[in-house]
């Protein structure tokens, strides 16, 4: 049952030393942090929206899950099965099972702060899965388990198989991410080489380019939240603050909607902001209280042009600048990053045998910076990790991939003037569009049942759902 776990999380479960996560991240939670505070403070008033029946969650209901059945969209009453809207209608003959009769629970993996997650194996498949355990009251739960339903089916969207109801808590079964979290692999490893730092990103673009198309931002994107498979694969999860993006008649919509801060460009920043860290190192926006941090945020003019990113070749730099640019209309989209020449010359095939060996800059000889600073941007000058030598090798059950596999002699050919030249040759490249109908298909591999509420087997339910 146990397996070992690349990387690091959190430590809960008792001599799970494979699977368990240790101190040094629960050093970063147990601490006043930017994430913490800003995670619980938006939980907080999203719950209390949804009990005021906010005018803003019900437009959004209203606009993107169009009527399924006999459902009602979103109905009063406790349980997920009540908020789900289209799922109870497909769910009313669920069986009645509880979590115990159809997995055997594991070690803990991992703590956020609304819940636990632990390895459970399917006792009828004898396969493993992870288990998110969220205690009623505090939940968004509803939310998240539509959400996952509804991205289900994309290969690097984390997948939801089953929902479990108690009296107390819900229990979210989900594919097992066991390679670890990319903050584990950024803190054991430092500064990535843009090759590596690309083919990491284009996926997590890849991924936000579909969640926006699907109509959701995901509003939480972090290292913490990109967990890594078995082959080192990047996989998005944790959607508990994810948001349906409300695309409803706008001559309805008021101007307090249109203030709320649910357009997708958001995730456009975050995944700048985790760029600018796997290039660099550390964060671009940091201080000592999160109101210096916020003030960072709000006011701090990045340079480019001294220190680690003399180094970075220009259109790295450039496509920083453009996702890190404050007026969110002048924001690049996340599929126009997708498209960005820097992320098309390392990622692009073609291009990449015309790489021209040089000598690589940069990264050569310096130790790479204490990525501690990723995990809490508030200054911690306590926590000196000192110099970290950089490590290539895998666990032997990770094995690297596509993504992780750049031997130190494919970094050499990571040269950023190489890169400055070619970069007018491939900007006019096209990506083609991802393929909607392929988005949207019954994946016969993984279907979602949902215990209690729910004995759902497609996934074209959930995409009528929206
Ligand atoms: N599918 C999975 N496979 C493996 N590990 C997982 C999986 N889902 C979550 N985890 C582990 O559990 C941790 C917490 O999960 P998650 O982020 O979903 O919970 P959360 O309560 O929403 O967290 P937070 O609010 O603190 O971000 C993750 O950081 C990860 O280490």
């Amino acid at each position: 049952m146990r397996k070992k776990r690349k990387g690091s999380s959190e430590a809960h479960g008792e001599g799970s030393e494979g699977l368990s996560f240790a101190t040094r991240s629960s050093n970063f939670r147990s601490h006043f942090s930017l994430e913490g505070y800003a995670r619980l403070k938006k939980r907080c008033k999203e719950n209390e929206d949804v009990s005021a029946g906010s005018f803003k969650r019900r437009l959004a209901g209203v606009a993107t899950a169009p009527p399924c059945g006999a459902s009602s969209l979103v109905s009063s009453g406790r349980g997920l099965k009540r908020k789900i809207g289209c799922i109870d209608v497909s769910t009313q003959t669920g069986r009645k099972n509880k979590i115990d009769d159809d997995y055997v629970f594991g070690p803990n993996i991992g703590k956020g702060k609304f819940g636990s997650v632990r390895i459970c194996r399917s006792k009828s498949k004898g396969i493993d899965f992870a288990c998110k355990t969220l205690k009623k009251g505090e939940e968004t739960v509803h939310r998240e388990v539509e959400i996952m339903q509804h991205l289900s089916g994309y290969p690097r969207v984390v997948t939801l198989h089953a929902v479990y109801e108690e009296s107390d808590c819900f229990h979210l079964v989900m594919e097992l991410c066991s390679g670890g979290r990319l903050i584990d692999q950024m803190d054991k490893e430092g500064r990535y080489s843009e090759q590596r730092a690309a083919n990491i990103f284009k996926d997590l673009m890849l991924v936000i380019s579909y969640c926006h198309e699907m109509g959701v931002v995901h509003r939480d994107i972090k290292p913490e939240n990109i967990l890594l498979t078995s082959a080192g694969k990047i996989q998005l999860a944790d959607f508990g603050l994810a948001m349906r993006i409300a695309k409803g008649s706008p001559a309805y919509v008021a101007p307090e909607v249109l203030s709320e801060s649910y357009s997708e460009k958001v995730d456009v920043w975050s995944a700048g902001v985790l760029l600018y860290a796997l290039l660099s190192g550390v964060l671009p926006f940091k201080g000592d209280s999160l109101d210096a941090i916020f003030e960072a945020i709000k006011k701090v003019k990045l340079d480019f042009n001294s220190g680690v990113w003399e180094s970075v070749s220009k259109p790295a730099r450039d496509l920083l600048a453009r996702m890190l640019t404050r007026d969110e209309s002048a924001r690049i989209t996340a599929d126009e990053v997708r498209r960005h020449p820097w992320i098309l010359f390392y990622t692009d095939r073609t291009l990449k045998t015309m790489s021209i060996k040089s000598k690589h800059k940069g990264l050569g000889g310096t130790s790479p910076p204490c990525l501690l600073q990723l995990r809490n941007p508030i200054k911690n000058t306590d926590v000196n990790r000192g110099n970290r030598e950089k490590k290539t090798t895998h666990d032997d059950d990770s094995p690297p991939t596509d993504s992780f596999s750049n031997t130190e002699e494919e970094e050499e050919e990571d040269e950023s003037g190489v890169v400055d030249v070619l970069v007018v040759a491939i900007s006019n490249v096209r990506i083609s569009e991802p393929k909607r109908s392929r988005l949207c298909s019954p994946t016969t591999n993984s279907p979602i049942e949902q215990q209690h509420s729910s004995n759902l087997t497609t996934t074209n339910t959930l995409c009528r759902a929206f």
